[in-house]
């Protein structure tokens, strides 16, 4: 493993990627999105990905999600290839935009993957209760997604993700829309959420501090083509991530070696954009 690769320790690791490089098209116009990623994530670890805008954050969760293939390299979600993993619902997925049916109530849009799977009735209305409790919206089932926040619409893609029991969460900027204070509120419950279940999380960000807050280990990423160029680890306590901690020394200490990283790793402002890395 060489000093820029992200590795763990242990056996079975949830995602472990290998070289994987990704062009997009061919010719003059090829795109080189990705080159020599080596990202390993342990079973129950918490990983963020975060860098420049369009240097290829999303191409890569999509890459282990297997909602793309890899031009190069090798990418393994629990051991299996990626493939694999989709067909046995190894993870679950979570995006910016929540993605709810607007004419299914939450109830039903929680129960969706269980429908899809042909999951018995009684079996997914004892699932659901639980995933109502767990994102604290019980009161809400048989309401519709144009009913509720957009904080608790996320919830709700969240219990969507969660409902098979993925043992990982894939998530691409998942409160990337939610104001700041709803936002904080809801890394708060992606905390417990996780505590509680031990899914292991590949999380895209923008932001400096929701990565420190969230994260055992921080992947900082380059310009296009994307590389990994640091990884920064969090020791803040794993069970201990309360609301306090954004404002202890050791967060800002954290927050601190993040943006040293990301360092002169920011695209030149002729390939910036609006939404480049958020130190606030
Ligand atoms: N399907 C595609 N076809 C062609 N190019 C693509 C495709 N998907 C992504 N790209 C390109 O790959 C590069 C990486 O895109 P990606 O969306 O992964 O970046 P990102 O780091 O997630 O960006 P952002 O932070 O702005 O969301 C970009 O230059 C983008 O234009």
């Amino acid at each position: 493993m060489n000093e820029t690769s992200a590795g763990v320790a242990g056996d079975v690791r949830a995602v472990r990627v290998q070289g994987a490089g990704k062009v997009f098209g061919s010719g003059p116009t090829a795109l080189t999105a990705l080159s020599a990623i080596d990202l390993e994530v342990g079973q129950g670890e918490f990983v963020s990905l975060i860098g420049p805008s369009g240097c290829g954050k999303s191409t890569l969760l999509r890459l282990i999600a297997d909602l793309d293939q890899p031009s190069s390299g090798s990418v393994q979600v629990f051991d299996k290839p990626a493939g694999q993993a989709r067909r046995d619902q190894d993870y679950g997925i979570a995006f910016q935009q929540a993605g709810l049916l607007p004419w299914r109530t939450v109830a039903a849009n929680i129960a969706l993957p269980l429908e899809l799977h042909r999951i018995g009735k009684a079996e997914r209305a004892t699932r659901v209760a639980e995933l109502l409790e767990l994102i604290g919206l019980v009161e809400f089932a048989g309401s519709y997604p144009d009913q509720l926040s957009g904080g608790m619409q996320q919830r709700v893609a969240i219990a969507r993700a969660l409902v098979e029991r993925p043992r990982l969460l894939l998530m691409d900027e998942p409160f990337g829309a939610l104001d700041e204070m709803t936002r904080e509120r809801m890394q708060n419950e992606l905390v417990r959420i996780c505590s509680e279940t031990g899914a292991a999380v590949v999380f895209v960000t923008h932001s400096i501090p929701e990565a420190v807050f969230l994260s055992d280990r921080v992947v900082v990423m380059s310009p296009r083509p994307g590389r990994i160029v640091g990884v920064v680890p969090v020791e803040l306590g794993q069970g201990d991530r309360h609301d306090a901690l954004r404002e202890e020394d050791s967060f800002f200490a954290a927050v601190a070696a993040v943006r040293e990283a990301l360092h002169g790793v920011e695209a030149p402002a002729s390939q910036g954009s609006a939404r480049g890395v958020d130190s606030r």
